[in-house]
């Protein structure tokens, strides 16, 4: 089973050596502590948390186009190497993306708390199994209930990791469906739950024939700050995907949104909480799965 300090005899600096990483990392480059936190979602939500989404090959989860836009497996890479030195074959690629998260929003100033570690690395990495799993932009309220609830998550555990998109990029192509722009430039709204600023202000971000690489900021007002600004966002008519205004709209979930809105110190609370439930979906402990020695393949 998992537990605190799973290191703490075979490996004791692993969460000194990982969150070093990060940090140097990030502070290279501010985008990083978003991509290890969406990273760690794309891998719980596909076979639990056990590192699938790092393998490499053909029809991989990594292969995926609902993957092509994950980033950060440099920095678990990084990571990787330097616990492979100290503590050869002990701590699992899936342990280090659970603490590079739990990691990455601290460093952009969001609750720091302690992670229960023991997880064993998967070695089943299939294309096929993340569109299931994996949360589409235009997923209906009932839509993500489900497949959080099939995770063992709720609806506040939903509105609260949500709150990940307090930080981080979105490619344009991820909400370009919810508003049109005519040949004469003019903006019609699509969704017209979004307000309309906002829309003309993603749009010229984002103009038709824009490069596929272009991205916006998910929350422009503190981008790289881990706060409840995010909320604040979704009452304003500014969620960016059509599955974040979803949350302020909806009855079931309207009342958390502005709880958390009013009080960074909730949202940080059921940050905790939530973020614990995330991290331990699925997990592979005692004997099942394998420690890899590198975390792109199984061994
Ligand atoms: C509930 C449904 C969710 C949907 C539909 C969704 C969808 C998306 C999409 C489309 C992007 C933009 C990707 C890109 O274009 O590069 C994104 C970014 C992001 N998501 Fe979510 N997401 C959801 C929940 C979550 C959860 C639960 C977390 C983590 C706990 C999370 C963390 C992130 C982060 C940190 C980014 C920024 C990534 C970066 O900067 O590279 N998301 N999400
Ligand atoms: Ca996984
Ligand atoms: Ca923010």
């Amino acid at each position: 089973s998992l537990s605190f300090n799973f290191y703490a005899i075979s490996c004791p600096g692993a969460e000194f050596m990982v969150s070093n990483t990060v940090r140097s990392a990030s502070s290279a480059d501010p985008t990083i502590p978003g991509k290890l936190l969406r990273l760690l979602f794309h891998d719980c939500f596909v076979e639990g948390c056990d590192a699938s989404v790092l393998l490499q090959g053909n029809e991989t989860e990594r292969s995926d186009p609902a993957n092509t836009s994950l980033g950060g497996f440099s920095v678990i890479d990084s990571a990787k190497r330097v616990l492979e030195i100290f503590c050869p074959g002990t701590v699992s690629c899936a342990d280090i993306v659970a603490l590079a998260a739990r990691d990455a929003v601290a460093i952009a100033g969001g609750p720091a708390f302690q992670i229960p570690t023991g997880r064993r690395d998967g070695r089943i990495s299939n294309a096929a199994n993340v569109r299931p799993n994996i949360v589409d932009t235009s997923f209906t309220m009932d839509e993500m209930t489900k497949l959080f609830s099939s995770k063992g998550l709720s609806l506040d555990d939903l509105v609260t990791l949500s709150g990940a998109h307090t930080i981080g990029l979105a490619h344009c192509n991820a909400f370009s469906d919810r508003f049109r722009q005519d040949s004469k430039g003019k903006l019609t709204l699509i969704d017209t739950s979004l307000d309309s600023t906002y829309a003309e202000e993603l749009m010229k971000k984002c103009p038709a024939g824009a490069s596929t690489s272009t991205t916006v900021s998910n929350d422009p007002e503190t981008s790289l700050a881990f706060d409840n600004q995010y909320y604040t966002n979704l009452l304003a008519h500014r969620g960016l995907f059509q599955s974040d205004s979803v949350l302020a709209k909806d009855g079931r979930t309207r009342k958390q949104v502005e709880a958390f809105a009013n009080d960074q110190e909730s949202f940080f609370r059921s940050w905790r909480e939530s973020f614990l439930k995330l991290t331990t979906i699925g997990v592979k402990t005692d004997d099942e799965g394998e420690i890899r020695q590198s975390c792109s393949f199984a061994n």
